[in-house]
């Protein structure tokens, strides 16, 4: 029997600082996430951000928190829900980190006769601390409980033109009306560093020169890239005139160079610039979370009315999204039908590092 699950990143239990160094500490140990040495590492994440940000970082979980719970869960389950009744196998949700862990998620699909798992990690682009990190741990929790357990994984979707086609129609459809003077694309960012580290070429990648719109290879595991193609795809798709749209990286976290034009700093700029009504969407995230609710549509809001912006529409993630749902039920059965999908992701990147 075929089955199904879907990852995402994972919230802490609650918006308590305990809950939520609980949750960073799991979170930014992770190799993948801050990738210095072990050692560094602990000193980093245990001796310093561990004492700070878990108060700060719960301040504003609590102002996005739903009755509910966090809305990155609870939207998740939604889908979750949403996917079951548009698909004949069995639909489990896990988090990367915290208590929905991928284990559980397997060990579902385990005691339901599962024998084939499709997991399909919700993110659009790939990257090092996101799709890698959750198939470098689904491979280990496989090799450990579930040996006979045959996984294959839906790859970084970010160029496929129903995914193009998806989001854009969720964009202008949030748009409709909307007299904006410029939309903003802003991506998660992620150190430079995590960009070359992942050039398969060893030799493409110049992070800030024009290496992303230079057709290689490299681009298969190149986030930078794949960020900006979203951008350029919905553009064309939309029919968006050149210097009415941008792209940047939000939520850097520690003193390394992160992806640049930073997000805060761009939405500054449009404000002083004159700019009075822009827009903002996030494609990196298929969910809202934080990172939207508090950081875009809270404090980015905020930064731009104080530049002298007037009005600042935020674009909900396509969440449980009707035409979204149906195109992860596609690609389901596409899965399940065929041999699409049949290559791990992680064996490509393996053999070409
Ligand atoms: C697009 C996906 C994401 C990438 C790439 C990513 C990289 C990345 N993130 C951090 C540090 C933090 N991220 C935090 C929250 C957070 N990050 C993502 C997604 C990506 N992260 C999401 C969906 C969320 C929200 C989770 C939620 O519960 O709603 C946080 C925690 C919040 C905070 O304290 O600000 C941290 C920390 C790093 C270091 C990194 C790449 C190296
Ligand atoms: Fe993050
Ligand atoms: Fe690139």
């Amino acid at each position: 029997m075929k089955g199904i699950l879907l990852i995402n990143l994972g919230s802490p239990d609650s918006p308590k600082p305990k809950d939520v160094k609980k949750y960073l500490g799991e979170f930014l140990m992770d190799e993948r996430v801050i990738d210095i040495p072990f050692a560094a590492r602990t000193a980093l994440v245990k001796g310093i951000i561990l004492n700070t940000r878990p108060k700060q970082s719960a301040t504003a979980y609590q102002k996005i928190w739903w009755d509910e719970g966090s809305p990155l869960i609870v939207i998740s389950e939604r889908l979750q829900n949403k996917i079951q009744q548009e698909v004949e196998y069995p639909v489990a949700l896990a988090m990367r980190y915290g208590s929905m862990t991928i284990q559980k998620g397997l060990q579902e699909l385990v005691d339901k006769g599962v024998k084939e798992v499709f997991l399909m990690p919700l993110y659009p682009q790939f990257a090092m601390a996101t799709t890698e990190t959750i198939l470098v741990l689904a491979e280990e929790i496989r090799n450990a409980h579930f040996p006979d357990l045959k996984i294959s994984d839906l790859p970084a979707f970010y160029n496929r033109p129903d995914y193009i086609e998806v989001l854009s129609n969720s964009i202008s459809e949030h748009l409709k009306g909307n007299d904006y003077e410029h939309l903003l694309f802003s991506y998660h960012g992620v150190p430079e560093r995590h960009i070359r580290k992942r050039d398969v070429t060893k030799s493409h990648c110049t992070i800030d020169g024009s290496c992303c719109a230079t057709p290689s290879p490299a681009h298969e595991f190149c986030y930078r890239h794949q960020c900006l193609e979203v951008t350029r795809l919905v553009a064309e798709k939309l029919q968006l005139k050149a210097h009415t749209y941008s792209t940047s990286f939000q939520s850097r976290l520690g003193f390394d160079p992160w992806l640049k034009p930073y997000t805060d700093r761009t939405i500054e700029r449009y404000g002083k610039q004159g700019i009075k009504k822009m827009a903002i969407v996030t494609p990196a995230f298929v969910s809202d979370c934080l990172e939207t609710l508090e950081e875009i549509a809270m404090e980015g809001e905020e930064i731009f009315h104080e530049m002298g912006g007037k009005e600042f529409t935020t674009i909900p993630c396509l969440n449980d999204d009707a035409e979204w749902v149906s195109l992860l039920a596609k690609w389901i059965n596409e899965w399940a039908t065929s041999n699409q999908f049949h290559q791990s992701s992680l064996t490509s990147l393996t053999e070409k590092l």
